[in-house]
């Protein structure tokens, strides 16, 4: 990783997005998440990385209650965004994940247009009055995804017509049209050739400007080329957080060490 100019990396001091305090998640007797503190800084990348099994995915979708449609999960702890709890009664779960967006492993556009896609989320929240401004929003977010001059000509086709890479935009594009404020992104690359992740790392260096992004990755090359921060989890404990190039060029525990060198995972 030599190439890559961690020493670089500066974290501004953006404040606080999300704030986790003593979360832990069961799934009937398998206790996958312990205890686990995080500050989530606006406008900034932070990457979760660890080995299989060890809870990543668990603590991303509880910023979005993501977790509440799974029957055995029960979760503890307090996830505030921007000082709100979002586990509060008083909290709608859909109107939080138009605040707090998702991308999935695996590109999951709608049976539906392309256009459709990204107007669908817009509409059920009335987020706009007009046709013409229902175009601008698709538009917009068409470019803000990179797929606009790719699809313009045939907004009308099915999503689930493009390409593995063109749907993950399609995907990015029908998150960020509900103006979320929190990005999340579960190993978004994973089913993308090395030109299409290229493409959506570089996208969400872009879309850090308009927001967080939360990633969750298997790749440590990943990880340190979008990332400003690192979270390192090992079974269930959230072992060592801080800025992506001290965790990966002067790690503090043992356990992210072996990590990081390929000892662990
Ligand atoms: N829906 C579920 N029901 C029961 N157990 C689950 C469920 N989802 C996850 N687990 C368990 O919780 C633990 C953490 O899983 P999680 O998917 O969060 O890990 P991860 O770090 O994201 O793994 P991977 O990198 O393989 O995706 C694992 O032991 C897993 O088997």
């Amino acid at each position: 990783m030599k190439d890559i100019q961690l020493e670089e990396r500066v974290v501004s001091d953006h404040k606080n997005k999300i704030t986790a305090r003593g979360v832990q998640v069961h799934y009937g007797t398998t206790h996958a998440l312990k205890d686990v503190d995080v500050d989530i800084l606006d406008h900034t990348v932070t990457a979760f990385i660890g080995p299989s099994g060890c809870g990543k995915s668990t603590f991303l979708r509880c910023l979005n209650r993501m977790n509440d449609t799974v029957a055995s999960a029960r979760i503890a702890g307090e996830i505030l965004l921007d000082g709100e709890n979002i586990y509060d009664r008083s909290v709608d779960p859909v109107q939080l994940r138009a605040k707090v967006g998702m991308v999935f492993q695996k590109p999951n556009p709608f049976p539906k247009s392309i256009y459709d896609n990204v107007a669908y989320g817009p509409k059920i929240h009335g987020l706009s009055t007009s046709k013409a401004e229902l175009d601008g929003i698709v538009e917009s977010c068409l470019r803000k995804a990179a797929l606009w001059n790719e699809v313009k000509d045939r907004l009308a086709s099915p999503g689930t017509g493009l390409s593995g890479g063109q749907q993950q935009r399609l995907c990015i594009a029908r998150a960020i049209a509900t103006s979320p404020e929190v990005l999340l992104m579960d190993e978004p690359c994973s089913a993308l050739d090395p030109i299409a992740t290229a493409q959506v790392e570089e996208l969400i260096d872009e879309l850090r400007s308009q927001f967080s992004v939360v990633i969750v990755t298997h790749s440590m090359q990943q990880a340190a080329r979008v990332s400003q921060r690192t979270a390192f989890f090992h079974l269930g404990n959230l072992v060592e957080y801080g800025e992506t190039g001290q965790i990966f060029t002067s790690p503090k525990d043992p356990r992210t060490e072996s990590y990081i060198s390929g000892r662990i995972g």
